[in-house]
């Protein structure tokens, strides 16, 4: 398995939340996970940063459990921004980048050469010039989201997993963000596994969809196999129709009623 859940069940307390998920992302392409709230979906995710401990089953990076690595080895491969994630606003745009280099910094020395050049390549590659020296608390939503990417980016992950990466964003912002992601990991090459609620933007954007219901793997495929009338209603629970994006290649849903 190149990176995934093998048989991955997950409690908290006596209350079950998934059971027995197995899936091998596929190397290189985008997966959105996408389900009803309090179906799993962060929980999920929290057992890739270790923030949640699976009952039962583990998760795997190069046919190797991820508890088997050094914490620091594994920041170097995979990165995770979460839903919710607060730092000190008054840092500029710069110190939120060079945090990515953490990984990669030896015990008591500052930021090397190399890391000051790859911050430099980051802050160019994410459209991030003429913010480097802005605060974050000065910023507007976008323009941090896509900064805490950059941050993510600077690590030189081959996987990266975002939670929730476009709530709060206008629609203006969210397209950017999108965007962003899809550059990034077309350019770099990365694994994205991302949650998004948005079902069109993650038919857009995803080469593959995973839905999650009654605790264990709904549907997993290409967008148009996932976005179905027949899957929608027992995800959802929600009555839509389908029509094709000719523009995106891709589905798009419009819901009807519940
Ligand atoms: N630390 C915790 N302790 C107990 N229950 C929790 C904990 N974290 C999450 N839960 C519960 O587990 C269930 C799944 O939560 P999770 O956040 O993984 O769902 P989700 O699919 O990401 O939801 P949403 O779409 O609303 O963000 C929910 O019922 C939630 O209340």
């Amino acid at each position: 398995m190149y990176f995934g859940f093998e048989n991955v069940s997950i409690s908290y307390g006596k209350k079950k939340i998934v059971q027995d998920v197995t899936i091998d992302f596929p190397k290189g392409k985008t997966t959105t996970i996408i389900g009803a709230n309090g179906c799993g979906k962060t929980s999920l995710l929290k057992t890739i940063s270790r923030a949640v401990h699976p009952e039962t089953g583990k998760v795997v990076f190069n046919n190797r459990p991820i508890g088997h690595y050094k914490p620091k080895a594994l920041a170097k491969k995979i990165a995770y921004l979460p839903q919710i994630h607060e730092s000190p606003s008054d840092i500029s745009v710069r110190t939120l980048i060079s945090y990515g280099r953490y990984p990669y910094r030896k015990f008591g020395k500052g930021l090397s050469e190399q890391d000051h050049e790859i911050i430099d390549k980051t802050i160019c590659l994410t459209g991030l010039d003429h913010l480097q020296d802005r605060t974050l608390n000065n910023l507007s939503g976008g323009e941090r989201q896509r900064a805490w990417i950059a941050m993510t980016i600077c690590q030189e992950p081959e996987i990266l997993i975002l939670d929730e990466p476009i709530t709060y964003l206008d629609i203006g912002y969210q397209l950017e963000v999108m965007e962003l992601i899809r550059t990034l990991g077309a350019q770099l090459n990365i694994t994205i596994i991302m949650v998004l609620h948005d079902i069109n933007l993650a038919a857009r954007y995803s080469h593959h969809i995973l839905s999650i219901k009654d605790k264990q793997i709904y549907a997993c495929g290409e967008p148009r196999h996932v976005i179905t009338e027949d899957k929608l209603l027992d995800i959802f629970n929600i009555h839509s129709q389908i029509h094709e994006d000719h523009r995106n290649t891709c589905p798009f849903i419009i819901p009807e009623k519940k």
